[in-house]
């Protein structure tokens, strides 16, 4: 049987309607075919075909991107596409570039942080790509500690100007994207002095380079801080260095709708929390869970429809061998994978609906959400990210030898997906802030603050710290009520004992310091919890299409059985579970596996990828993988010529030196 047959036949045992599923990966019949229409547009259209990128050197790589960026703009314009639609077209060009720093960081830091008349100003010229803009905050010396930042913005009341300057080496900024080579703006975030006195951290509207020749305004050193991990990947992208040596601003390129500096060089606080400074990170960790599931739909995608092509053992009497879909260890690798994905698409729905929600109470001067927002967002990106980078790294070995090939797409997406657990919040420093709003909830519990939201099981943790698991038959687990109780008792345990040790400290730094390593984990409890509780929550509403509810419903409890079964040691040791309820969830799990098998290929389909999208012969729709890989083999540069360059040179004399010695 050919490849393309396998998946043919595959496709034909699915039991669900696919194309309802469509639209439920896609979060609306709206959202799916504008996706649908934008990834056809970029996969037709010649200019941006991705063969051969990673075999680029860097400069022909990043004019590369830049002609990339440059034609999407023209389509862009040429099409009258929304904002809306014009984000799914880049998405689909797939490469990192200035582009998504100007329209995920610049502008909403504008948006976020400007007065009305700031925005007035800079969004036009934004919108129009008249000015280009990059997000630079992290500096050499500082990238977590954003209050320890160096770069100073001393206003001076004589010309009414900021003098933006970077003091030492460590001020340098260091690894802002599109910095390097392209952006003319950048939103620079600077401790403030006025009269002598700081003011904290602030970011300020400063221009980069000439409009008129891309050159650096005087006073601003700036380049490309190197090549980073990976072949092609986030190559694409300027990183950069810059620094500032007495760069005068007007004074109304501050931000100021958190704090004014007035003529007189006076700070008059508004009533907006100091905190929004950080808005543009909440919103950005928001895109980045979406991005997860994307990501880690396009490396199971991949995985899953090689394992049904891929044959290995068990052939009898000269028949077939195994489809490796079929053992049960590769499933079970896999499926809890493809449950992921789609746990974390749904999990995204909602941070995206919290994030409005906050927006609108924002801007009603309602700021009771923001640190709930704050520890979702910053715990979710933590968690999605890091299952997503892991689980593209399984994916691949999930592809056997060839998955260590370029041409399966799982290296380059690794590489260029890997970094999401660092930017945006290094994703260990995240979960603490998590743990700090969880100690936080813990401690006001007993002055009879109820918790909300995500929390809100908080206030029923004498209830959970009693409660005792009543599953007595591995059907009992696919109860949501059975699995959700579970979730909750285990982390409002472990928070609860968390915050009982921290309460044995004199200082609460101290003690935090000290038990971090197990804070995190509480965190970790806590953002899983709120994963399963709206996978749950999704299953709620009425979901059309024959079986995709069904099918949900499995997914559901395949995320929520495996993590039960990989969190074992919390679950017993906090005593939610007993050992023999764990080996009926993993009885369970196993029944899920099977039931998931004869729909995966259709599962995977829902994800409405294009090839040219995936990147990847392995993941290729029509599983044709074996000639395919045969012919990409062929276009390697070494293959060429059949005699490599260089034989002559040191394969040769050292044969001839080999005879030599054998003659002696
Ligand atoms: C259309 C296309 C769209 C495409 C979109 C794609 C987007 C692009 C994607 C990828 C490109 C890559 C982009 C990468 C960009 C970057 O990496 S930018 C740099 C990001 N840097 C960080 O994330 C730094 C991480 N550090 C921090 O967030 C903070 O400094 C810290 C919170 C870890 C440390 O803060 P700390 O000094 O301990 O506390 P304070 O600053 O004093 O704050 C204390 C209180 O503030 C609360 N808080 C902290 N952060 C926030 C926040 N973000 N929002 C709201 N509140 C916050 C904190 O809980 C404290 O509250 P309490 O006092 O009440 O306890
Ligand atoms: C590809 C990429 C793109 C980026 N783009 C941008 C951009 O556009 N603009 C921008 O401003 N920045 C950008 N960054 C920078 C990024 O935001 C920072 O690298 C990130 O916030 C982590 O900070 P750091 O590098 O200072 O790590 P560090 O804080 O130095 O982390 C090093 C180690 O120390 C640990 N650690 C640090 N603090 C603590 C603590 N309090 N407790 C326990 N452990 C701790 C961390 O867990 C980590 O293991 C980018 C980074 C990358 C990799």
């Amino acid at each position: 049987m050919k490849g393309v047959d396998h998946l043919a036949h595959e496709r034909n045992k699915t039991e669900f309607d696919v194309d309802a599923m469509k639209i439920v990966w896609a979060g609306s019949r709206h959202a799916f075919e504008l996706s649908d229409r934008m990834a056809r547009l970029v996969a037709s259209d010649p200019a941006f075909q991705k063969d051969g990128r990673i075999r680029l050197g860097r400069k022909e790589l990043f004019k590369n991107t830049l002609r990339k960026a440059a034609h999407a703009w023209k389509r862009i314009l040429e099409l009258h596409l929304t904002e809306e639609e014009a984000g799914w077209l880049r998405n689909f060009v797939d490469e990192p570039s200035f582009t998504d720093l100007h329209w995920g960081m610049f502008v909403p830091a504008i948006k976020g942080q400007g007065t009305d008349e700031q925005q007035q100003k800079w969004l036009p010229l934004a919108y129009k790509m008249q000015i280009i803009g990059s997000y630079a905050q992290t500096e050499l010396g500082h990238g977590s500690n954003v209050q320890g930042l160096e770069t100073t913005a001393t206003f001076d009341p004589e010309t009414d100007e900021f003098v933006i300057h970077s003091p030492t080496l460590t001020s340098s900024k260091w690894w802002p994207g599109g910095l390097g080579k392209v952006s003319t703006h950048a939103i620079v975030y600077a401790r403030l002095i006025t009269n002598g006195q700081e003011h904290g951290v602030h970011g300020f509207i400063v221009q980069l380079r000439s409009l008129d020749d891309h050159m650096p305004i005087p006073g601003i050193t700036i380049g490309d801080i190197g090549m980073k991990f990976g072949n092609g990947a986030y190559n694409t992208m300027d990183n950069g260095v810059l620094t500032f040596d007495h760069i005068r601003i007007p004074r109304n390129q501050m931000l100021m709708r958190v704090l004014q500096v007035t003529r007189e060089g006076k700070c008059v606080k508004s009533n907006v929390p100091r905190q929004l400074i950080y808005g543009t990170m909440v919103f950005v960790r928001q895109t980045i869970v979406a991005d997860a599931s994307t990501a880690l739909a396009r490396a199971v995608c991949i995985a899953t429809r090689y394992s049904a092509v891929r044959r290995q053992f068990g052939s009898q009497d000269g028949g077939m061998e195994t489809q490796v879909i079929d053992y049960k260890t590769q499933q079970s690798r896999l499926f809890p994978l493809l449950a992921s994905a789609y746990a974390f698409r749904f999990v995204g729905e909602w941070l995206k609906w919290l994030y409005t929600d906050v927006t609108q109470r924002l801007q009603a001067n309602d700021f009771s959400i923001l640190p709930e927002a704050h520890a979702c967002t910053a715990g979710l990106k933590s968690l999605t990210t890091t299952a997503t980078a892991d689980a593209i790294e399984e994916c691949r070995k999930l592809c056997g030898g060839h998955g260590y090939l370029c041409a399966s797409g799982l290296p380059e997406l690794f590489a260029v997906y890997v970094p999401a657990c660092t930017y945006e919040g290094d994703n260990v420093v995240l979960l603490l802030q998590v743990a700090r709003f969880l100690m936080k909830t813990v401690s006001q519990l007993g002055s009879g603050k109820k918790p909300v939201g995500t929390t809100a099981y908080l206030g029923r943790v004498q209830d959970l710290l009693q409660c005792c698991c009543d599953v007595q038959t591995a059907e009992d687990w696919l109860k949501p009520s059975v699995v959700l109780e579970a979730f909750e008792a285990r982390s409002a345990r472990m928070c609860v004992a968390r915050a009982q040790n921290l309460s044995k400290f004199e200082n609460p730094e101290d003690g935090f310091a000290e038990l971090s390593a197990d804070l995190v984990e509480a965190s970790v409890a806590h953002c899983q919890l709120i994963v399963v509780s709206k996978f749950i929550d999704k299953l709620q509403q009425d979901i059309p299409g024959k079986g995709v509810n069904r099918q949900l419903q499995n997914l559901c409890y395949i995320y929520a059985l495996n993590l039960l079964h990989k969190y074992l040691g919390d679950f017993l040791s906090t005593g939610c579970i007993t050992p023999k309820q764990a080996s009926l969830a993993n009885d369970q799990l196993r029944s899920l596996y099977s039931q998931i098998r004869p729909n995966a290929i259709a599962l995977v389909d829902a994800f409405n990828y294009t090839d040219h999208y995936l990147g990847s012969v392995l993941g290729r729709y029509d599983g044709n993988v074996y000639p395919k890989l045969y012919e990409e083999a062929w276009k390697d540069p070494l293959n060429d010529s059949v005699v490599p360059d260089g034989y002559h040179e040191y394969i040769h004399p050292m044969l001839k030196q080999q005879l030599r010695n054998a003659r002696l």
